[in-house]
């Protein structure tokens, strides 16, 4: 190992030039935005400030209202920087806060299990209860982001099923209409919730809603109503509502009133406290990340270290050159790491991408960092450190740092704003900053910085110039990059060593001038055959029938087709490897602007027509004919046929593809089976909801 001398880099902030900056947003050139198959959404996190001190250390004059954790279920990183608020904004409460990934719970709960022997669930689940304050309450705010169509997120997941045991909740999508208390388990949690959703999504809020109902139903008392945000529209302005209006008003009531407080002043100014120290580091950085630093990794972006360098070996355009946009046909190869790359045909493929070096060396330069120092992250104020503590895996470089770890191109929410604003040394600069990450500034941040698709790196290299911002400052308050999802478009069984996927190059014209591309699919473009891509494997909800002879329905227009090829590549395969079992049919739904652009994978498709594989092709050219067509009007007119593989055949539907095109599909099936099965909405939604339930009607939808 190469011994790492500790040396000094002292922050110049006089060194940087202070130029009066006026927001010229019309201006800005090359802005990305992540825009991948599946999470489109960027999502910025910090560390997990640990203001949470020991029982004996608790300071009741700073904090009155005693310790209180905030526990977070979070994708892309949205739910996870409002925990890191919520901490933030606790101190000011007079609340010692800390907040706590739910998978970290669950580790905590499996360590108290193998403590007492192995204790049963409804035992387990009272770490909850767990209080600084001795013989105090516990109180705890869960923040719940809803993913899938209405299921929790990955970090939530076996919360969720702890939660749905103990409460005696099976269907996730109906919640009991009675939600009297079944037993006292969390009779000692005070709890609040806030859910993150989107209401184009059928099952709005469906976590936050059943995290509420859950913990209410074994015992826990609530604070205060749940909160829900939508995404939709202004998830941020909802969460601040409530935090400000209801959350925290109600927490000083109960648990501060009248007790004095010891406040620190704050000054604009000075840099805000920071969660990390940097230590500047001499010698070379190492390609391999040692267990030691794995373990220092959030659990949230444990993919930093899981993820792996695989190699393209092919990549093709798919789309006819008239049509003036892009889907990509690329195959990586994962034959020299199947320890740790085995897939399922239809499962996740994780790429996390890196930021273009020519951003990367513009930041560096605006904020005067050297690309080349190798540093150390630890936690400020000789805090100990303990595991799941960094955002990212250090000893690193500054480049490593900002190319793979930082999202610079990412949309920055208001939040983020206010957060750079502290480092804005020209008070123009500042009073822009803050004035969008205003509440009264919504419409201002919408269309100077969402409609221009501004990312961080405009902010600090263009439109505010004078922020100066210290390392450790700029790796808390910069959005953590975060993995782009897409459905494998392979079959495991027949690609055993390659995994395919199918994605659209993500390109708008940016209101102002120029175009910008989406950060992934963008990274992914510029990538050329034997080059590395850093992937994982992720688990995704199709799943084939096992019975062959179960009919799968398909409806994937566009780059939704993904799932469905490697589904015809696997039926296609048993077909021949089992020629004397009876094997069900394979109808597929299938949609684009028209046959000559953008009809993609049409070789692929008609072989499978003509060895038998597809039984059914139905294709909906939107733009062939005066009226557009789609795949749900297509659909709805295989009514009585598609009832019956449903009724009669225990036929699996799968969609793929955007959201709008998912409810319609939803609706016509449940027209269908009003229709045909006699039934009404309710009762048909309820149909549909059962086949959900069986893995049978599986839908994977992006907004
Ligand atoms: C693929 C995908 C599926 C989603 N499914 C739902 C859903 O079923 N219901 C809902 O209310 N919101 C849904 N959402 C919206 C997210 O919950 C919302 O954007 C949230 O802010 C994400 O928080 P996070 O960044 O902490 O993960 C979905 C978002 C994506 C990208």
């Amino acid at each position: 190992m190469v011994a790492i001398e500790k040396i000094t880099m002292p922050f110049i902030l006089e060194s940087l030039a202070s130029p009066t900056a006026v927001l010229t947003l019309g201006t800005t050139t090359l802005i990305l935005l992540g825009t991948t198959l599946y999470f489109i959404n960027r999502k910025p996190s910090t560390a997990p400030v640990a203001h949470q001190p020991k029982k004996e250390e608790l300071d009741s004059e700073k904090y009155p209202g005693g310790s209180l954790t905030i526990y977070y279920g979070s994708q892309t990183g949205t739910a996870q920087m409002f925990a890191e608020q919520l901490v933030h904004d606790a101190a000011l409460a007079g609340f010692a806060a800390k907040a706590v990934d739910l998978q970290d719970l669950i580790d905590d709960i499996g360590d108290t299990d193998e403590a007492d022997g192995g204790a049963g669930s409804s035992t387990s689940l009272r770490v909850l209860c767990k209080s600084n304050e001795t013989g105090g309450r516990a109180k705890a705010v869960f923040l719940m982001a809803t993913y899938g169509e209405g299921e929790p997120t990955d970090n939530a997941r076996q919360f969720v099923e702890l939660m749905k045991t103990n409460a005696q909740i099976d269907n996730l999508y109906k919640l009991p209409d009675s939600s009297d208390p079944i037993s006292s388990d969390l009779e000692l949690l005070d709890y609040a919730v806030f859910g993150l959703g989107n209401k184009q999504y059928e099952h709005y809020n469906n976590m936050g809603k059943f995290v509420d109902v859950a913990l209410y139903k074994v015992g826990g008392q609530r604070i205060v109503p749940i909160g829900l945000g939508d995404d939709n529209d202004d998830l941020e302005g909802d969460f601040e509502n409530w935090k400000d209006n209801v959350l925290w008003p109600a927490m000083r009531a109960k648990y501060v009133a009248g007790a004095a407080m010891k406040r620190e002043e704050s000054n604009v100014m000075t840099l805000p406290s920071c969660v990390y120290e940097v230590e500047y580091l001499d010698g070379k950085e190492s390609a391999v990340v040692s267990a030691e630093a794995a373990d220092r990794v959030q659990t949230s972006h444990k993919h930093y270290v899981n993820a792996v360098d695989c190699y393209v070996v092919a990549k093709r355009e798919l789309r006819d050159k008239s049509d003036p946009g892009s889907t990509i046909h690329m195959e990586i190869d994962i034959s020299k790491k199947m320890n740790v790359m085995k897939y399922m045909t239809a499962d996740n493929l994780g790429i996390l991408p890196k930021n273009d070096s020519v951003l990367v060396e513009a930041v560096a330069r605006a904020l005067g960092y050297n690309l080349d120092q190798l540093f150390d992250l630890h936690p400020a104020n000789k805090q100990k450190i303990e595991k799941h503590m960094l955002p990212f895996p250090t000893p690193c470089s500054v480049r490593t740092a900002l190319e793979r770890y930082c999202d610079l191109t990412g949309l920055p929410r208001r939040s983020d704003l206010k957060q750079l604003a502290h480092y804005a040394r020209d008070d123009m600069d500042r009073k822009a900053l803050l004035r969008m990450a205003s509440k009264e500034g919504k419409a201002e941040y919408k269309d100077k910085i969402a409609e221009c698709h501004v990312g961080i790196h405009d902010i600090v290299t263009k439109l505010c110039p004078s922020i100066a911002c210290p390392l450790e400052h700029f790796v808390m308050v910069c959005p953590k990059m975060q993995p782009r999802y897409y459905t494998i478009s392979s079959s495991s069984t027949v690609h055993p060593k390659t995994v395919h996927i199918t994605f659209s190059v993500t390109e708008e014209s940016k209101k102002g001038g120029g175009k910008f591309k989406g950060c992934c699919s963008g990274y992914l473009e510029r990538k050329q055959i034997s080059e590395p891509v850093r992937v994982f494997v992720r688990d995704s909800t199709f799943r084939l029938p096992k019975q062959m002879e179960r009919p799968v329905i398909m409806i994937g227009p566009g780059t939704g087709i993904a799932p469905m090829r490697a589904v015809l590549q696997e039926r296609a395969h048993w077909r021949k490897a089992e020629p004397n079992k009876k094997h069900g049919p394979n109808v597929l739904y299938f949609g684009c602007k028209n046959r000559t652009m953008d009809y993609i994978y049409r070789d692929e498709l008609e072989a499978f027509q003509n060895d038998g594989t597809l039984t059914e092709l139905h294709l909906a050219f939107s733009r062939e004919q005066a009226e557009k067509v789609y795949v749900q009007h297509l659909l709805a007119k295989q009514s009585a046929e598609t009832y019956k593989l449903i009724h009669d055949d225990n036929a699996s539907i799968f969609v793929c593809g955007a959201v709008l095109m998912g409810a319609a599909v939803d609706h016509t099936l449940q027209d269908i089976i009003m229709e045909q099965g006699n039934m009404k909405r309710e009762e048909a939604k309820g149909y549909l909801d059962k086949m959900a339930l069986g893995g049978r009607f599986v839908q994977e939808l992006w907004s």
